[in-house]
């Protein structure tokens, strides 16, 4: 469980962030949703400890992450798993280097516990015979696959994904969806995952958090973000057309 205490963040005059509060539950994914420029990747970077807040506490499982010292954050560091916008593997490595990338810099682990772990993770995303493809030779669905084995090869409790259907057809969207969603449950991750993607919303939203202007103005599920009561919202999840034609029938 991640707990983040009125994050506030400025840059120079502009307030991005201000004074966000908020519940990240554990096995599940916890969606950040909202308009462009309304402060979702800074939280994100906040949370992980990219950009430091100017006031406000995150907590991993009841651990403050800026009040430690350096060996607390260092362990917290290890715990997370991050996959980014647009895969972001490393385009002279082969599938199998990218997955075993964090292992490498994490751990002092011998090569074939590593060649297992790796397997495991690439057979879990269903790309066992892809090790020796370059990032070149794979799809953008299989890439995002790729990114998400190389986050979850070092056991994370805590994952993290920025946008992770940006480029992807909407079939691809909900498969890569639903495995960020299953692997959540399954080992009992902590996942946070930006999006502005509807579809996103209502497939795998139990718990969603609604940034406006840098605020949480609301919390809830997929059940219930329709009828909200919150304007700003409805603004937002409505502009979808194929949401205002559901709202329509009802
Ligand atoms: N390093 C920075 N320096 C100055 N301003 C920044 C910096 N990072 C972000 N911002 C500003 O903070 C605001 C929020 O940006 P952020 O990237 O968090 O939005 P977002 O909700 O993630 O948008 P999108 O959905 O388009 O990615 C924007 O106005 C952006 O220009």
């Amino acid at each position: 469980m991640i707990k983040i205490d009125n994050i506030t963040k400025s840059f120079g005059e502009k307030v991005v962030l201000n004074g966000v509060s908020g519940v990240f539950e554990k096995g599940k994914p916890n969606l950040l949703i909202g308009a462009s420029g309304t402060g979702k990747s800074v939280l994100l970077k906040c949370i992980v400890g990219l950009v430091t807040p100017d006031k406000g506490e995150v907590f991993y499982d009841n651990r403050p992450f800026y009040a430690s010292d350096r060996d607390v954050k260092t362990d917290i560091r290890r715990e997370m798993g991050m996959l980014f916008q647009g895969g972001a593997l490393f385009d002279s490595k082969t599938v199998e280097q990218n997955v075993m990338f964090p292992l490498d810099v994490l751990t002092k682990m011998p090569l074939d516990e590593k060649l297992d772990r790796v397997n495991f993770c690439l057979k879990r995303v269903s790309l066992e015979n892809s090790n020796k493809k370059m990032p070149s030779e794979i799809s953008g669905g299989m890439k995002k696959r790729v990114g998400i084995a190389r986050a979850i090869v070092n056991n994370p409790n805590y994952l993290f994904c920025d946008e992770p259907n940006s480029g992807l057809d909407p079939q691809t969207s909900v498969l890569i969806d639903e495995l960020i969603q299953d692997i959540s449950e399954e080992f009992d991750i902590t996942t946070i995952v930006v999006t502005h993607d509807m579809n996103s919303v209502m497939g795998i939203g139990e718990k969603i958090l609604f940034i406006y202007k840098g605020q949480n103005l609301w919390v809830g599920t997929k059940n219930d973000i329709t009828h909200s009561g919150v304007q700003e919202l409805d603004d937002f999840i409505f502009a979808n057309k194929v949401m205002r034609s559901l709202r329509q029938q009802e």
